[in-house]
């Protein structure tokens, strides 16, 4: 159910990190500190947190900007907001526990469902031990992910999820939230199929524009005007 897309370059990354490591980054905050070392134990630089982070919201400008701007994000996601961007450290056996993500995130001024979890890795996966993002199903099966640095990894926000222990090194990512203009994630997976399709179909000479091409057209155009929302 997860889908991973490159968006950065090895060389984005080491210049990322190589900032953000001079930044100070504060403890996540969990619910109710009683709780915390159930829950996670991490850093993070949030949007806007500190003065001294500034260049950090620059970062996360850019960053957001490109995944917004990506073709192949587009036609995965079908973005509408991003929100909540932050970045996430793990180390020193550092971990954020099995949880849920909240339905809604934002500010008083907007309130975003979210559909769409991301990770981008942004540290390059030898210079950490564990570290994994873990999706856990509801039929019981659950996947490691711990792609090449660079790598936006997105799954539906419903789906339980942690991120394992880092044993050794330090693990940098940007992590956000996307409300879609496709709600519901089996939906989303049959629109990027036949998107695909018709862009594929599209670049045949054979079939370009031809009378196949033109009814699977159709359908991609009769599912969008079904599922797609405009509204919050
Ligand atoms: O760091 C990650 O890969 C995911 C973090 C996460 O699950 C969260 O912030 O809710
Ligand atoms: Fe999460």
């Amino acid at each position: 159910m997860h889908c991973t897309v490159p968006l950065l370059s090895a060389a984005e990354c080491d210049q990322i990190t190589a900032t953000l490591r001079q930044l100070p980054w504060q403890e996540g905050h969990a619910p109710g500190e009683l709780y915390r070392e159930k829950i996670k134990r991490n850093q993070e630089i949030a949007l806007e947190m500190s003065p001294e982070t500034k260049v950090a919201d620059d970062i996360m400008a850019t960053i957001s900007r490109k995944l917004m701007a990506n073709a192949d994000v587009r036609n995965k996601t079908f973005a509408k907001t991003l929100v909540n961007p932050r970045f996430n450290l793990c180390e020193n056996s550092g971990f954020y526990a099995k949880h849920a993500d909240s339905a809604f995130l934002g500010n008083q001024r907007q309130q975003v469902r979210t559909d769409i979890s991301l990770t981008l890795f942004l540290s390059d996966p030898d210079s950490y031990q564990g570290g994994e993002l873990s999706l856990q199903y509801a039929c019981g099966d659950a996947q490691l992910i711990k792609p090449a640095k660079g790598c936006v990894v997105f799954y539906p926000s419903g789906v339980m999820h942690e991120v394992k222990p880092v044993t050794n090194g330090q693990r940098i990512c940007f992590v956000g939230w996307i409300q879609s203009h496709i709600q519901d994630p089996q939906n989303r997976s049959i629109l990027s199929e036949i998107t695909t399709l018709c862009d594929d179909m599209m670049a045949d000479p054979n079939l370009a524009l031809g009378d196949l091409h033109t009814r699977a057209q159709n359908i991609k155009h009769n599912l969008f005007r079904r599922w797609w929302q405009n509204h919050n």
